[in-house]
C-alpha cells in the first residue's frame, strides 16, 4: 500500500471546512527511528477520528506531536490555527490547559484531590475558578454527580475514566486527544466511555483523536487513520468492526 501523504479525516463527512488540527510534514526521528516520517493531515472541527496502526508504527509520537505534549523533529503542528512550534514553553502549557483535552489510558487523576477537583483543575492550574453551572453541566453528563466528594481510589475504572473525561471537557477544549482509553475497560464501560466522546463530538462539535488497538473502539468514530512505519498509509471512512479488522489485516 502507498503511502497517503494529505488527507482530510472525520469532519469532513459534515460539511465543515474549519480545520481544528493540521500536521505539514511533520517528521520525529530518534536517532535512526524514524517514528513519524513526513506526514501531512487535517482534522477537520467537530470530527471524530480514530488513529490505529500496529505496535511501533508511530500512534503515540502522532499524539504527542500533534498535541504538543512533544515538538517534532520538523514540520508544522497548528491546532486551531495556531503553529505551536512558534510558542513558547508557557504558551504551549497554557494553550494545552485551555483548548486541548487529554484522556490517557491510566486515567492519571491526582490520587489526593476528589473527583470534583480533579475535575477542575484544568481551571484551578489556570488560576480560576470552575462556573458552578459548567461544573453541573459536565459532572451531569459523565453522571458522576453523587461521587464528587469521592477519591478516584474510591471509583471503579470507568468512574475514574468518565471523570477523566470531565477534567478533559471543563475547560471546552476544541480538541480532545485519548490515548487508549478504554484499554483497561470492561467491553461495557468502554461503551460508556466511547458515548460520551461520541457526545462531545456530536453535541458540542469538539475534534476527538482517539487512538485505539480495539476495533470496537474505532467503529464509533467518523474515520479511522492507518499508520504504518510511521506514515499515514489509508483511511477508513463510516468504519465498522468488519472493515476495521479487514483494513488491519492488509496493513
Ligand atoms: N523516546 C523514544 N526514544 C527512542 N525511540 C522511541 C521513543 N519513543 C518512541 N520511539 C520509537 O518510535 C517508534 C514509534 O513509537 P510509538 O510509541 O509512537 O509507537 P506506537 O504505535 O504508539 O506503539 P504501541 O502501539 O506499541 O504503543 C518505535 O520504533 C519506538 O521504539
Amino acid at each position: 500500500m502507498t503511502a497517503m501523504t494529505a488527507g482530510t479525516a472525520a469532519g469532513s463527512a459534515t460539511g465543515s471546512t474549519a480545520v481544528a488540527v493540521s500536521l505539514e510534514s511533520v517528521r520525529k526521528t530518534y536517532g535512526d527511528v524514524r517514528a513519524l516520517d513526513d506526514v501531512t493531515w487535517t482534522f477537520a472541527r467537530g470530527g471524530f477520528t480514530a488513529v490505529m496502526g500496529p505496535s511501533g508504527s508511530g500512534k503515540s509520537t502522532f499524539l504527542h506531536c500533534a498535541s504538543g505534549l512533544d515538538r517534532p523533529t520538523s514540520g508544522t503542528v497548528r491546532v486551531g490555527g495556531v503553529d505551536l512550534g512558534g510558542l513558547g514553553e508557557a504558551k504551549r502549557t497554557r494553550m494545552r490547559r485551555e483548548r486541548i483535552g487529554f484522556v490517557f489510558q491510566s486515567f492519571n487523576l491526582v490520587p489526593s484531590m476528589d473527583v470534583e477537583q480533579n475535575i477542575a483543575l484544568p481551571l484551578l492550574l489556570g488560576g480560576t475558578e470552575p462556573d458552578p453551572a459548567r461544573l453541573a453541566e459536565v459532572v451531569g453528563r459523565v453522571g458522576l454527580a453523587d461521587r464528587l466528594r469521592h477519591r478516584p481510589a474510591e471509583l471503579s475504572g470507568g468512574q475514574q475514566q468518565r471523570a477523566a473525561i470531565a477534567r478533559a471537557l471543563i475547560t471546552r477544549p476544541e480538541v480532545v486527544f485519548a490515548d487508549e482509553p478504554t484499554a483497561a475497560l470492561d467491553p461495557r464501560t468502554s461503551r460508556d466511555v466511547l458515548r460520551l466522546l461520541r457526545e462531545a463530538a456530536d453535541a458540542t462539535g469538539q475534534t476527538i483523536v482517539l487512538v485505539t488497538h480495539d476495533p470496537m473502539a474505532a467503529s464509533w468514530a467518523d474515520s479511522v487513520v492507518f499508520l504504518s512505519r510511521g506514515r499515514i498509509v489509508d483511511e477508513l471512512a463510516s468504519p465498522t468492526v468488519a472493515a476495521v479488522m479487514s483494513r488491519w489485516e492488509s496493513l
